[in-house]
């Protein structure tokens, strides 16, 4: 047997993950944590991963990242299949083709699947737990939005309490451990108008069978959210082992080398750009890697940017299937009338810039990765949430962290150039600005804390391999540090 087969064999995990970058990223920041402690770990995703990464980059096959080992299966769709139009067909090809070709990569690459200590898989792809099931290998979830959301999730679509319907589109809903939330806290997959199906599917299927996953883990932190974890103990327990952000963040650079996929090149220009400009003055906006803005609200962002005459640095991602209607562009006249002002690229080293010095404030679409990387760098979030856990990340910044205020939408749910200023001077000066500015930089060290050694998270990750490995004499799942 080859020498890197015979590895595989022995105290090995495969992580597998959605095709996402920021789903991808935490699975392989918890692989890290693992290989930390003597596991092996290797992480299958889809072919299309492979493909963007290499036109990332431009260099040859990616098969490792910092040491673990990178494996690909067909999702049984084309590599230009347009999965953001047709994302109902998307999810439903990809969950009847993805486990018999994830079974097959398993039988390529292991000689004795039998022998895989644990198959971690996340919420997208529900269905590994089936594939580990073929194999007799124990399955992991690690969730990867706030625990808030697990909690949420496993409620609603195990009829545990009442959710809005079509007739009651607009009741208050009240769960253990959460503040009071409206419809527009909500994640977007629970409400009675949610136009991808697909989700409320998957999410309905995968919460009424936890009992295939022995363990869920999180990535999040039990100081960051713990009524709401606390409230899960009788439930089905979640174990937080996060932030799972880049170690520099969390000041373990020394310690821990980070493992991440670049799906877009980023533009290290800005860097330099930051570096000109004074301490705490830049306001950094991003969307993330899915969210396409109506070219209203490109417009209302613009002219706010202009009128507060403050730096910015603003990343706009091109679309990746672009429509005529000017939908994620910039209005033809914001750069020449802001060249002095600001800097807009198409994707950013978004973590190096959200700890600059010169960052003041994230304008943010709240992506769980972004409002981590925000918490770890110690700095307020202007919160304009989109879809999916957007809306209740939102309410968490506002009302559970107190680290961030949220753009309101009008009535016919755009928004207002004024408003976005208001918003931007609140975080910026004044006794709000130094309060938020102030919860944001407990909170950092909070997180640096619970990552390093006998820190909750730490903890939960050491309890887990314990039980994995089979160094433990209690391996019922429920353990969880903090609780
Ligand atoms: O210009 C950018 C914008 C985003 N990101 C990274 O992309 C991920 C976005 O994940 P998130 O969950 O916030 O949102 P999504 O893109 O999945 O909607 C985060 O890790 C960001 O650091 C980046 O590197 N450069
Ligand atoms: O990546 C997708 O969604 C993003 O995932 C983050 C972690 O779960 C989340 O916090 C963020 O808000 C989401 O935008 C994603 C969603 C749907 C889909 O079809 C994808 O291909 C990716």
């Amino acid at each position: 047997m080859a020498q890197a087969e015979e590895k595989r064999e022995e105290n090995h995990v495969l992580l597998v993950a959605f095709s996402s970058q920021g789903h991808i990223n935490p699975m392989l920041r918890l692989g890290k944590r693992l290989a930390a402690r003597g596991i092996h770990v290797s992480l299958a995703t889809t072919e299309i991963v492979r493909h963007r990464m290499l036109k990332s980059s431009g260099a040859g096959p990616a098969d490792h990242v910092t040491g673990i080992e990178l494996l690909f299966f067909s999702d049984g769709l084309s590599l230009d299949y347009d999965w953001k139009t047709n994302l109902d067909v998307y999810m439903d090809i990809l969950g009847k083709q993805g486990p018999s070709n994830l079974s097959a990569l398993i039988k390529e690459h292991y000689t004795s699947p039998k022998k895989l200590l644990c198959l971690v898989t996340n919420p997208f792809v529900p269905w590994v737990s089936d594939v580990a099931a073929e194999y007799n290998i124990p399955c992991a979830m690690l969730w990867i939005q706030p625990c808030a959301l697990y909690a949420i999730y496993y409620r609603c679509f195990n009829k545990l309490s009442a959710f809005p319907t079509l007739t009651d589109p607009d009741m208050i809903v009240e769960l253990p451990g959460l503040p009071s939330m409206e419809k527009e806290d909500l994640p977007s997959f629970v409400l009675p108008n949610n136009p991808f199906g697909s989700f409320p599917k998957l999410f309905s299927e995968l919460f009424q069978v936890m009992e295939k996953f022995k363990w869920v883990l999180g990535n999040s932190f039990y100081e960051l959210e713990k009524h709401v974890i606390d409230s899960m103990c009788e439930l089905y327990p979640i174990r937080p082992t996060g932030p799972l952000v880049p170690p520099t963040l969390l000041g373990q650079d020394q310690e821990l080398e980070d493992a991440s996929v670049d799906m877009w090149k980023s533009d290290e220009t800005c860097i330099e750009w930051l570096t000109q400009q004074p301490p705490s003055s830049v306001i950094y906006v991003s969307f993330g890697s899915i969210v396409v803005l109506p070219a209203k609200q490109m417009e209302a962002i613009a002219t706010a940017l202009k009128n507060v005459k403050r730096p910015f640095l603003w990343v706009v991602k091109p679309p990746e299937f672009p429509t005529p209607d000017g939908a994620g562009q910039l209005p033809s006249w914001f750069l020449e009338e802001t060249k002095d002002q600001g800097q807009v690229v198409r994707w950013s080293p978004q973590t190096r810039v959200l700890s600059h010095p010169a960052v003041a404030c994230f304008i943010t679409h709240c992506g769980w990765n972004s409002m981590l990387e925000t918490i770890c760098s110690g700095i307020p979030l202007i919160a304009y949430p989109q879809w999916t856990d957007q809306p209740t990340n939102a309410k968490l910044i506002v009302d559970v962290f107190k680290i961030g205020v949220r753009i309101k939408k009008e009535g016919d749910g755009n928004i207002s150039s004024e408003v976005i200023e208001k918003c931007i001077e609140e975080v910026m000066v004044g006794p709000v600005a130094e309060q938020l500015r102030k919860n944001a930089m407990a909170l950092k060290a909070e997180a640096q804390k619970v990552v390093a050694a006998g820190g909750s998270s730490d903890e939960n990750i050491r309890l887990f391999v314990e039980e994995i490995t089979g160094d433990s004499c209690k391996k019922d799942g429920s353990r969880n540090v903090g609780i």
